[in-house]
């Protein structure tokens, strides 16, 4: 029962408020009140439940035990039939489903034992889910001939917190599916989610060996299935193994004494440790030590397996045959969620119908009659399909995943498509969407169109080849089978190209099959320059959001072949640097050479004949020689950023003209000149010697030819 806390009173401080019936309690030992609206309450509830109990045993109701096995969720029970429909009749009992986290989701197999708990709560029962943080350290060997590989401790805890949230947003999402077929929350429904680790962490062994110990026969242990098997036929049982049963009891023994939990369920693959956990409790409950502990068993434990669900050849579906349907998203899409489900042949539909869904049986009972009517249409699949994605990742998800299988697999009616090299995908194999392939799309805008179900980056899609791509899809084993697929028209493309080759707008979208086209061939076929639709077979369709690549980076998403085009990406990068860097090198050596003959023909020419050239020289020439100067300066900024990247070596000489602009500068070089010229010329007047005369015939310096040449006067 939940005690209420108590608050000081503030004006008698030895008197306590009860916080849910404000009952005044007096002493200073009193610190939780069970207020007596609480009491009020679960008297209440236990009248309405053995009014109901007794409309049971009258036949005006049904038992729990008999809506669940309408549903063909008891596969079989502990003990016989009668005995636990009595004890689940007469009793709001408790009950639990334990999960190991040994992988990072939920599956569809597990549904089925928690759908039996589900079905449990919204009749007023209490209801526990546990994961067993503590038990997949060791890991259930039931049915297996190879022992579990070791998970390492963070992969753990990411699975145990993975599994947790999930377990918790199924939880919540069936209060919302609940209530749709009328099961409205009531006061003493209750439902728990915990995990063995709370209590097995701090557990010694000693209290183990002491409490349970004696009470387990080795005998019985080691004539179990799983045991002998292993042993002999497996790969031999270690002590841990051998013991999880007894772990598995511990959870048991735990709940019922804390919790009050009678009742566990599980897949029928869990039979042998549910019986064994039965033993255990009565043991302990007889046998413990302690005085606190009711030494007789008047409320007896019991339980009842649910049938396995497996693939058509009888396996059953889960992590360990490795071929689970999951129920995280991000593992298994909503939409390939709802697709497994719309596969479902026409012989399982109903079974599935009734222990998958709260659908009324006689309404299941019609639905199945109409789909027979017509089965084409895969009413009952897609009601299937649709009321699981509800239950798992609620309402908006399941209608946007129906949206879009309507979207995707419209018009059935038309010609069947050859299956591209005979081949049809498991689902197709097991479903009859005969003469579906066809899937002519008409109208689909933006806010209808089909939601981008992965990821891809813009510069695999545009610059990549086709098989890349249909790999990184997922829809080939590896580039060069998506090349193979390629060229065999085998994959098909959502739309067709506008004539231009410009990617086309989304106004309606039909199936092309995919040739051996060049790279730059894909891009056509994006819808609304974001989206590209990929099929293989009838079924296998990927919806790709095609993103920027940094955007793609960012997301920390993987496609298939990314390592190999990252690599070959940094290859070229550095490639592209390198020869980007010989170039500037080779291309600033050339220069370098080019200013250095220009410095030497300017440094050749005789200041003398500069005299002569200073009166000369025109207005163009400076403006040459500007742009020499301009020149140089740009040569030597490159060379100042080669440097920086490390690449060039030479130092430069410090510029006399650092900074400043172009036009002064022409105008300080000539003052220079002029002063330089002026120095030459008293230097010259100096040593005495004769001017020279000017005759006409002067030889013109190579470094002033080329002014020569660019001056329309010239300097004769
Ligand atoms: N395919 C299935 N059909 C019915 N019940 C299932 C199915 N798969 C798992 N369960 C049940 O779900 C509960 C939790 O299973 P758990 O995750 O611990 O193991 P598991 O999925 O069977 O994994 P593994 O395949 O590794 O043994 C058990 O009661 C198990 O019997
Ligand atoms: N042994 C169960 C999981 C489980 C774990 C702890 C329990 O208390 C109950 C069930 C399985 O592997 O399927």
């Amino acid at each position: 029962m939940a005690p209420y806390s108590l608050f000081r009173s503030a004006s008698r401080p030895d008197i306590y408020i009860c916080a849910g019936c404000a009952l005044k309690i007096s002493g200073r030992t009193a610190r939780r009140c069970i207020g007596t609206k609480y009491l009020a309450k679960v008297a209440d509830a236990e009248m309405r439940w053995q009014e109901q109990a007794l409309e049971i045993k009258q036949g005006k109701r049904k038992s729990m035990l008999t809506i669940l096995e309408e549903r063909g969720l008891v596969h079989a029970v502990t003990g016989t039939r009668d005995e636990v429909d009595r004890m689940m009749t007469e009793r709001r009992v408790g009950a639990y489903v334990g999960i190991d986290p040994t992988a990072s989701s939920l599956h569809v197999g597990h549904l089925l034992p928690l759908m039996s708990l589900f079905w449990m709560y919204v009749h007023g029962y209490h209801t526990i889910t546990l994961v067993g943080g503590a038990t997949s350290k060791i890991g259930d060997p039931t049915d297996r001939l190879t022992s579990r590989e070791s998970i390492h401790r963070k992969v753990r805890t990411q699975y145990m917190i993975n599994i947790h949230y999930q377990l918790k947003k199924l939880w919540v999402n069936l209060e919302a599916y609940a209530l749709k077929y009328g099961y409205r929350w009531e006061w003493a429904w209750k439902r728990g989610l915990v995990n063995n680790n709370a209590w097995m962490n701090k557990l010694p062994l000693m209290e183990v060996l002491q409490i349970l110990g004696p009470g387990v026969r080795i005998g019985p242990m080691l004539a179990k299935e799983t045991v002998k098997n292993k042993m002999q036929k497996g790969d031999g049982m270690s002590f841990a193994e051998f013991t999880y049963p007894l772990l598995q009891a511990w959870d048991w023994w735990h709940m019922y004494n804390t919790l009050g939990i009678r009742m566990q369920i599980g897949g029928s693959d869990q039979y042998g440790n549910i019986t064994a956990g039965m033993d255990a409790v009565k043991y302990i409950a007889e046998h413990h030590p302690s005085p606190a502990v009711p030494k007789k068993t008047s409320d007896p434990p019991f339980g009842f397996t649910v049938p396995l669900l497996t693939t058509s050849s009888g396996a059953k579906f889960g992590k360990s045959a490795g071929n689970a349907i999951w129920l995280d998203s991000e593992l298994t899409s909503t939409f390939d969620l709802y697709g497994y489900f719309l596969r479902t042949s026409d012989a399982d539909v109903g079974r599935y119908l009734k222990l998958f869904t709260f659908i009324p049986l006689e309404e299941i009972d019609k639905l199945v009659q109409e789909h027979m009517q017509s089965p084409s249409e895969r009413k009952a699949q897609h009601r299937l399909a649709r009321d699981f994605v509800e239950l798992v990742h609620g309402r908006e998800a399941a209608i946007n995943a129906e949206k879009q299988h309507q979207l995707v697999f419209q018009s059935r009616s038309t010609s069947p498509e050859k299956d591209e090299e005979g081949e049809k995908d498991e689902g197709d194999k097991a479903s009859d969407l005969s003469g579906a392939s066809a899937l002519k799309l008409e109208q689909v805008n933006v806010n209808n169109r089909p939601k981008a179900q992965m990821k891809l980056p813009r510069s695999l899609i545009e610059t990549k080849s086709i098989g890349k791509i249909l790999f990184a899809a997922g829809l080939a084993e590896s580039a060069s089978d998506g090349h193979r697929l390629a060229a065999k028209q085998a994959v098909y493309i959502g739309g067709a190209p506008t004539k231009h080759k410009m990617p086309m707008d989304d106004g309606a979208l039909s199936f092309a099959r995919i040739k051996l086209w060049k790279p730059e061939e894909t891009k056509t076929y994006l819808i609304d320059d974001n989206l590209l639709i990929l099929r293989r077979g009838k079924h296998n369709i990927r919806v790709i959001e095609v993103v920027d690549d940094e955007e793609y980076e960012k997301s920390g998403l993987e496609y298939p072949g990314k390592n190999h085009d990252d690599h070959v990406k940094k290859i070229h990068e550095k490639e592209a640097a390198k020869t980007q860097g010989q170039e500037q090198l080779e291309k600033a050596e050339e220069e370098d050479q080019e200013f250095e003959e220009m410095d030497s023909e300017m440094d050749e020419t005789d200041l003398e004949e500069s005299a002569w050239s200073n009166r000369q020289h025109t207005a163009t020439e400076w403006l040459d020689l500007e742009e020499r100067m301009e020149k140089k300066e740009q040569y030597k900024e490159r060379r100042r950023r080669l440097k920086e990247k490390g690449l060039g070596s030479e130092e430069f000489e410090e510029d006399p003209y650092e900074g400043v602009d172009p036009e002064t500068r022409v105008q300080m070089l000539q003052e220079n000149l002029k002063k330089e010229l002026k120095e030459r010329e008293q230097k010259l007047a100096e040593k005495n010697a004769p001017k020279p005369k000017f005759t006409g015939h002067y030889k013109i310096p190579k470094a002033h030819r080329i002014y020569k040449d660019k001056t329309s006067s010239g300097r004769s």
